[in-house]
């Protein structure tokens, strides 16, 4: 996290992470009910880390543990039927005692009766948190996704992975469909809490020579899904995960270095790493990057008093009925004559990150980075006017950063590398923005595509349900609308209707 004074938190800044230190204090009792492969690594790893482990094999043992436990791990890894059996009353007691369960579909990609079990675990809804390697993530997918597991011959492989190209997009969706966070590892690891993406550019291919460091991982998540909900005043879910899987990469890069790069010695040098590794690396190293996927830009709403006949009310309304209606992105946005400012839109700008979080919207605010970072929005978009990019992106750190472009002009003077997405347009006539630049019209997404504009791009601009097939057409991820909601007579209705220019396009 970034020490720097926000005038909205009147000269704090924000503390340190303790997310270790929280962990070792409560050393919380996680039951695996693991593969044969890994068990002892899996112990000592969780014991190193800070937890306390215990294997358990058979419902009579767990009726008596589960009483006592802070999380569970069901890990397929070396399933039977009557394994099958076990892990489906072990996620009976679970849900009874309100134990968080993580779920690793170990080499579910590579035969369908993995395949199988884990569409019934994840079927039976008390898992709280799926991870596995990104061949394992993608199988899940394709399968609820497409109804394909029935067919699918498996992929030849054992239960190593190899990288998928659209892993953001998938753990996105999926996270979605199955409504509990997703992780997939690999080259970079990615997890999604179904609104936000954060991927985790750490870890060490030797890894990937010794087995069981995927597994171990989901022990370690599991043991910090117990303290999970301390932080999240603080972090998102997705947040909450990714600064675990830096931890957790962070001891691989150190391990390697310490172990001469030998995969025999790794694995101890891991478990030494894993030991002695405290919160100091959380709040210094780059722990994660935000990652937008389009999904996530479809239907994006932005509003402010100013465009609800200045009323909070009108616009808490507004914004919950957008939200129901489907949006998947909202930013507040704030400007004018008459707005709110101060303590005052910090209170408005709180209230709307609440309501977006009961509807898993992201949540973006306009211009103003300090109350972005002083309520935890989940980023900020900025024009060509405001702060340089640069200096957003120090002040932002792992946060969304999106940009307003207009033209190939500004592409060049933008130091794009520091965005996340950006905002093209007006690309049809507006009355919603005062100081709106000269009309580029739908053409101009295309236009910066060609010249080398490769973020997800959001068309803006006097967008409705007739014109916003175009804009995607022309190769938008999606549409940014004003009064197409906040204007309509049933925000909901007009937020639903414009998700359905999705579905046919
Ligand atoms: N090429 C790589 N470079 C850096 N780190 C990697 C690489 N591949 C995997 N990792 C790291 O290794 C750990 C385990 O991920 P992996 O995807 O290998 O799991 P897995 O296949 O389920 O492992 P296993 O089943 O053997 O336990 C993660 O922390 C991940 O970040
Ligand atoms: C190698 C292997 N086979 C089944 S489980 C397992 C451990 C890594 O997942
Ligand atoms: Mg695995």
């Amino acid at each position: 996290m970034i020490e720097r004074e926000n005038p909205y938190i009147c000269g704090r800044a924000w503390t340190e992470l303790h997310m270790l230190q929280e962990l070792r204090m409560k050393n919380p009792l996680v039951v695996c009910i693991t593969n044969n492969v890994v068990k002892t690594f899996t112990a000592n790893g969780l014991l190193a880390v800070g937890a306390s482990p215990v294997m358990s094999e058979c419902v009579e043992d767990l009726e008596n543990l589960i009483v006592h436990a802070s999380a569970m791990l069901i890990n397929i890894g070396t399933v039977t039927p009557d394994k099958f059996e076990y892990y489906k009353s072990a996620l009976r007691l679970a849900k009874q005692h309100r134990v968080p369960v993580v779920l690793d579909p170990v080499g579910c990609h590579a035969g369908s009766y993995r395949l199988s079990v884990a569409l019934d675990l994840l079927d039976a809804q008390g898992i709280s948190l799926l991870r596995g390697n990104q061949s394992e993530i993608k199988a899940v997918y394709a399968a609820l996704h497409d109804n394909q597991h029935e067919s699918s011959p498996g992929s030849g492989q054992g239960v190593d992975g190899g990288q998928v190209d659209d892993i953001s997009s998938v753990i996105y969706n999926l996270s979605r469909l199955l409504h509990c966070p997703v992780v997939a590892t690999g080259t970079l690891d990615y997890v999604s809490d179904g609104t936000r993406v954060y991927s985790v550019p750490h870890g060490h291919p030797l890894m990937t020579s010794v087995t069981g460091t995927g597994c171990l991982l989901g022990a370690v998540l599991a043991a910090f899904m117990s303290i999970s909900g301390i932080f999240f005043n603080r972090l998102s879910q997705a947040e909450f995960l990714a600064y675990v899987l830096a931890y957790y990469d962070i001891a691989g890069e150190r391990a390697a270095e310490a172990c001469g790069m030998l995969s025999g010695s790794f694995s101890t040098a891991f478990i030494d790493e894993l030991y002695t590794m405290n919160d100091a690396v959380l709040n210094e190293a780059d722990a994660m990057r935000p990652v937008i996927v389009p999904e996530q830009l479809k239907v994006y709403f932005i509003c402010g008093t100013q465009d609800v006949g200045h009323s909070e009310d009108t616009l808490l309304e507004t914004v919950q009925a957008a939200c129901r209606g489907g949006v998947t992105c909202f930013q507040y946005r704030e400007k004018g004559d008459n707005t709110l400012i101060g303590i005052d839109k910090l209170a408005t700008a709180q209230k709307l990150k609440n309501i977006c979080a009961a509807y898993n919207v992201l949540y973006i605010i306009n211009d103003d980075v300090a109350l972005a970072v002083a309520v935890g929005a989940d980023g900020v978009h900025v024009g060509q006017e405001d702060m340089n990019l640069e200096s957003v992106r120090n002040y932002m750190g792992h946060k969304v950063v999106g940009i307003s472009i207009h033209s190939q002009e500004e592409l060049k003077q933008t130091d794009i590398v520091h965005a996340d997405y950006a905002g093209i347009g007006p690309v049809y006539p507006t009355g919603s923005k005062a100081d709106a630049q000269a009309l580029c019209g739908p053409e101009r997404i295309g236009e910066l595509q060609r010249a080398g504009l490769s973020l997800p791009i959001v068309g803006i601009g006097g967008i409705t349900l007739d014109n916003a097939k175009e804009v995607l057409h022309e190769g938008a991820c999606g549409v940014a609308v004003i009064s197409a909601i906040a204007g309509a007579d049933d925000p909901c209705e007009a937020a639903q209707q414009l998700t359905q220019i999705f579905k046919d396009k």
